[in-house]
């Protein structure tokens, strides 16, 4: 919608990921502190490749901030890539004089045939390169500055497993997300987590790989963001898409998603309830069905997006394809590659939504400081109580 907007540069073995983050109001505190921690979880949850050995991403802020506070002008990040240092001719910007091997051995489910179709490319490493999902570093760090702008009302947002190579795991009410954090997987079911590091290391020595759900709920957030007049203002659309263009990710559901349909309207829907007090007003949701947003706006409950993500592509031991140069049957390419990434997927897919809230929330409450922001959310706040009139 575009008023948190950023874009993101890099390739996987380049020299690094840049970032520019455009719309943040000026006077937010904002250090590398802020972004270090969320790109240290996505780094971990078990079953993760090499590469992750050699990683250590760290986000440094090279613009848009002075003595620890946003300008309002953008805000640029840098992340190195330790392992280009590996690639420096491979993936050299001017022209070299050795040949660099090729690769054309087709991965299925990878960008590989797509990506080499649409560009025109005889090598697939420059396709590879920008689909892999070392993108998703940069998507995190992003994420982390939206997050930041978040916590200044209260918005917290987490992740958890519910499966991994299809050990379905309990979700406890409430959930002890400091146990989420602890758990190899990311999960809030220590015997599930326990079958699923067995389904990961399972699947490893036959060269396979697995995928799995995770679930996202933004706690704290106000009713109002979004809007019903507009396909593309709808809040549960908008987060649908930022989910979806995760690499690897397959479906999504709000609240209940897809088990909606198999059950009736009575037992779907989220009845009023008149309570004393909550949040400001005097009625409260009995359940929370529905996944926070009715109708593309937020209810004042917590949001919860479930997504599926697929089986990592790349396998050890390889699908059967075909070579991109001669069309014969070959086995598809290998190096190297995760087993599992569901428990990352969740901190990813955690940063996406909070980038789609930054941006409701700039849409609705925004001004050119965080304190006119703050103004702006307040003055709403009070605005949302009921609607007796008095004659
Ligand atoms: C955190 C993360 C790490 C990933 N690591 C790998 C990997 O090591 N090997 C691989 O083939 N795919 C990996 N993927 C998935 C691919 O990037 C993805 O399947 C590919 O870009 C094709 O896009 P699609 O699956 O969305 O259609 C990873 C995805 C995520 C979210
Ligand atoms: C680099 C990351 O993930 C990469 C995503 C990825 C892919 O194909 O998507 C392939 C692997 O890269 P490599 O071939 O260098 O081992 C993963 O490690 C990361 O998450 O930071």
């Amino acid at each position: 919608m575009g008023h948190f907007r950023f874009l993101t540069a890099g390739e996987s073995h380049g020299k690094g990921l840049t970032m520019v983050i455009e719309g943040l109001p000026a006077g937010l505190p904002l250090s590398e502190a802020d972004i270090a921690p969320d790109l240290a979880r996505r780094q971990g949850g078990y079953g993760r490749g090499g590469r992750m050995k050699i990683e250590k991403d760290r986000a440094e802020i090279t613009a848009g901030v002075r003595h620890g506070r946003t300008l309002g002008s953008p805000v640029a990040l840098w992340i190195e890539n330790r392992d280009w240092v590996n690639w420096t001719e491979k993936m050299a910007v001017e022209p070299v004089e050795t040949e660099i091997e090729r690769v054309t051995r087709l991965r299925p489910g990878h960008a590989d045939l797509p990506g080499t179709l649409k560009y025109g490319f005889d090598d697939v490493r420059n396709v590879l390169e920008r689909a892999s999902a070392r993108e998703t570093a940069a998507r995190v760090a992003v994420g982390a500055v939206a997050r930041r702008l978040l916590a200044e009302f209260g918005v917290e947002i987490r992740s958890h497993v519910l499966s991994i190579g299809g050990v379905e795991a309990s979700v406890p009410d409430p959930i002890d997300w400091n146990a989420v954090e602890a758990s190899p997987v990311r999960c809030a079911d220590p015997v599930a987590a326990e079958a699923m590091v067995a389904a990961i290391n399972a699947a490893k020595p036959d060269g396979d790989t697995v995928g799995g759900e995770i679930e996202v709920r933004a706690m704290g957030v106000p009713p109002g963001l979004g809007s019903h007049v507009h396909w593309d203002r709808k809040l549960d659309g908008r987060i649908a898409q930022a989910i979806l263009s995760i690499n690897a990710f397959k479906a999504v559901g709000l609240g209940l998603g897809f088990e909606a349909a198999r059950m009736r309207g009575s037992r779907v829907h989220d009845v009023i309830l008149p309570v004393d007090q909550w949040q400001g007003r005097p009625w409260r949701h009995a359940t929370n069905n529905a996944g926070g947003i009715e109708a593309g706006i937020t209810t004042g409950e917590d949001i919860i997006v479930r997504a599926a993500i697929k089986p990592i592509p790349t396998l050890a031991h390889p699908l059967p394809s075909v070579d991109l140069d001669t069309g014969e049957e070959v086995l598809a390419h290998y190096e190297r590659s995760d087993v599992c990434v569901v428990p990352a997927g969740g901190v990813v897919a955690e940063a996406m939504v909070a980038i789609v809230l930054a941006d409701a929330w700039l849409e609705k409450f925004g001004g050119d400081t965080l304190e006119e922001v703050r103004r702006n959310y307040e003055g709403f706040l009070a605005t949302i109580g009921p609607r007796a009139r008095s004659s």
